[in-house]
């Protein structure tokens, strides 16, 4: 795996690059102009919450990003690579290998026990089961769900099955992470416990871009960005914490998951 010790090209790459991203939703009733016309950067470590009313336009936004829905018109590049004519079996490699998704609605496998569900995109990228389970362990350990890996994704409650989806979503520990209400339907707790782990993926370096009504979570990023009918309509730096530790530049963020 390659290792970068000083700035190269490759860093300085955007993780995420979206320009001119049109998307109009034709379902029963009048079209739904979703995204207007997005034009947006996300470097590489960074960590950026989407907020904004409900309708507004974010989860088409997010779903653009991760190739869930194609856009009309304009392009996405991810790691300066231009995706625009991907297949959706392309997509779904990239997905599987640098791009964690998590949804509103958790998405769960039903008949999946909660440590398949974690393990499962980890086998079909082809990492050894051992290395796979190690994983799980300790990314359920982190969302307090130790102790429930033989449970039905049913036998959980809304919230549990939440942290379940985020890990994941994490378990290949993918450079970019797409997230969408992560911590939608939990308490005050799951929602601390949601973000503590968004905090340190994203001290690790991880690139996560955060939709959420929750402006606690909102306040974990570098970035907020406001989106109204379809069009970023403020885009504010926070104040800044640590700089995110170095990433790879082989498109696998060389994370411990250790502290
Ligand atoms: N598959 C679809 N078919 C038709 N219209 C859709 C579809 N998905 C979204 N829309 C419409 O597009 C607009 C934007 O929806 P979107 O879900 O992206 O907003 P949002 O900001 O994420 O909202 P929320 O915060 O409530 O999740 C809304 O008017 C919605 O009704």
């Amino acid at each position: 795996m390659l290792r970068a010790d000083g700035p190269t090209q490759a860093d300085e790459r955007p993780a995420l690059r979206a320009e001119a991203l049109v998307k109009t939703h034709h379902g029963e009733g009048a079209p739904a102009h979703a995204v207007r016309g997005v034009d947006l950067s996300v470097r590489r470590g960074e960590f950026v919450a989407v907020t904004g009313p409900s309708g507004a336009g974010k989860s088409t936004l997010l779903h653009l990003l991760g190739g869930l829905q194609r856009p009309d018109s304009g392009g996405i590049w991810l790691d300066g690579e231009c995706a625009d004519r991907w297949s959706e079996a392309r997509w779904s490699v990239e997905r599987r290998k640098r791009i964690g998704i998590v949804f509103q609605f958790f998405n769960l496998v039903s008949n999946l026990s909660v440590a398949d569900n974690v393990e499962l995109p980890a086998l079909l990228a082809g990492v050894p089961p051992k290395r796979a389970r190690a994983e799980r362990t300790e990314l359920l350990a982190e969302l307090g769900l130790t102790g429930k890996e033989r449970s039905m994704p049913g036998e959980l409650s809304g919230g549990e099955q939440q942290r379940v989806a985020l890990a994941r979503a994490l378990v290949n520990r993918p450079p970019l992470l797409l997230a969408d209400e992560p911590a939608g339907s939990l308490d005050s707790k799951g929602t601390r416990e949601v973000m503590r782990l968004l905090s340190r993926f994203h001290q690790r370096g991880q690139t996560i871009v955060l939709v959420t009504h929750d402006a606690r979570l909102a306040s974990a990023a570098d970035r907020v960005i406001s989106f109204f009918d379809g069009r970023i309509a403020d885009d504010a730096e926070l104040d800044a914490g640590p700089p995110p530790r170095r990433a790879g530049t082989s498109g696998v963020l060389e994370l411990e998951l250790r502290d």
